[in-house]
């Protein structure tokens, strides 16, 4: 978040600065007794306390932890209605299997543009409320080629990190020609949505006959690379399948979810650590009941993980990456800096970006603050709405 007063504001009484300036939780770059000087939305100095230079403002945090902004690197906010009772009956033991994505889809058609600008903007402001500061969003709910060009011109008033989903799922209308829509999203879809976009995305899970299968997938990821889109995959949510090999073959910047791990999935994912993230989803596996995916596993294979919230009306409706990191830390074995790494700089890997996710000079000013002392708290106190953004 950038600094709303015109001129430099130093922050002293920092209890603990988090700047993630480095790789894994090793790279966490943990301060006692620092201070930073913001200006013109940028951070000019970060340095001990002692030393900090005259600014036109000082604002005494009392202790409080600052740390990068979150990075929300994968959500779905263009859509309409809620799925609350579809919600409701997973909780009594129904299981998920993307066909409620059609629900979606006829209301988010439904809606008119202001109605789901407003749906959006309010979706991200309740995200910057609760600390994220970077955001991608994803179409994925109009699968026309009007609907999915306007989804994202409405997400791009929000975001430069937009992300074409014209393969979420196959619509209604289409179930009978598979190959036909497949044909769609590759060709008019493709070329009304790329200005709009700088990423795609497909939903790769063979298991699922909403969903699109190893062929389908790679049709529509080649297709976009050439459109000179990069490349994201929703893959092994539901079950064992070729989506996180097939991510890692067209060098995918990150590959979603990775509930269902084989061996040769993970030597896949260590190998291509420079360039593919691993994002994990744990608000999903809460609102769907499901297994947790392994983080540690991961973690301790050396693949490079981000958490995300997800946020979309099917498989996790929480906009708070505070809860996500809850999750990890109580869910999937990861550490307190494990997971805050990963919900920051693991983010902006996922999203290939070098300027946010970490609190370095020179870069943006996007920063949490926690009503507590350390980010230890953001799991230990879950629940509580102790993270918000600085300025
Ligand atoms: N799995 C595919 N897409 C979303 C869910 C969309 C929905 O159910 O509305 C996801 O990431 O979980
Ligand atoms: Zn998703």
């Amino acid at each position: 978040m950038s600094d709303t007063f015109g001129g430099s504001t130093a922050y002293v009484g920092i209890g603990e600065l988090v700047t993630c300036d480095g790789t894994g939780a090793a790279g966490l770059g943990l301060r006692a007794g620092a201070a930073l000087v913001v200006e013109g939305g940028r951070i000019a100095w970060l340095g001990d306390a002692g030393g900090v230079p005259d600014a036109d403002r000082r604002v005494d945090l009392d202790g409080r932890a600052v740390l990068p902004g979150f990075v929300d690197s994968h959500s779905h906010l263009v859509f309409d209605g809620d799925r609350a009772a579809e919600f409701a009956a997973r909780m009594a033991g129904e299981r998920y299997d993307g066909g409620g994505i059609g629900v979606s889809v006829a209301a988010t058609r439904a809606a008119s543009d202001d109605r789901l600008r407003e749906l959006v903007g309010r979706r991200v402001a309740e995200m910057r409320a609760q600390g994220t500061t970077t955001v991608e969003i994803k179409g994925g709910y109009g699968l026309t080629v009007a609907d999915e060009a306007r989804g994202l011109r409405i997400a791009g008033e929000w975001t430069s990190e937009t992300t074409f989903l014209g393969a979420h799922v196959v619509p209604p209308e289409a179930r009978g020609d598979r190959a036909a829509y497949v044909d769609l999203v590759t060709g008019p879809m493709l070329e009304a949505c790329a200005p709009h976009a700088r990423w795609a995305d497909v939903f790769c899970e063979p298991g699922s006959p909403h969903a699109f299968t190893e062929d389908e997938s790679r049709a529509v990821l080649t297709a976009a690379a050439g459109a000179g889109l990069g490349l994201r995959v929703h893959g092994n949510q539901l079950g064992p399948g070729p989506g996180v090999r097939l991510a890692v073959e067209l060098g995918a910047a990150s590959v979603d979810h990775c509930t269902f791990l084989d061996d040769a999935d993970v030597d896949a994912l260590v190998a291509a650590a420079d360039t593919t993230v691993a994002t994990l989803l744990p608000g999903v596996e809460f609102s769907t009941r499901s297994p947790y995916p392994d983080a540690r596993r991961l973690i301790d294979a050396g693949v490079a993980v981000a958490l995300a919230t997800d946020c979309n009306p099917g498989t996790c409706y929480s906009s708070s990456m505070p809860f996500v990191i809850a999750l990890a830390v109580r869910e999937m074995g990861m550490t307190p800096g494990e997971a805050v790494w990963a919900a920051t700089a693991g983010g902006a890997r996922a999203l290939r970006r070098d300027d946010v996710g970490r609190i370095a000079v020179g870069g943006p000013a996007d920063l949490v603050v926690l009503d507590a002392p350390s980010h230890l708290h953001l799991a230990y106190r879950a629940g509580v709405p102790i993270a918000s953004a600085l300025g």
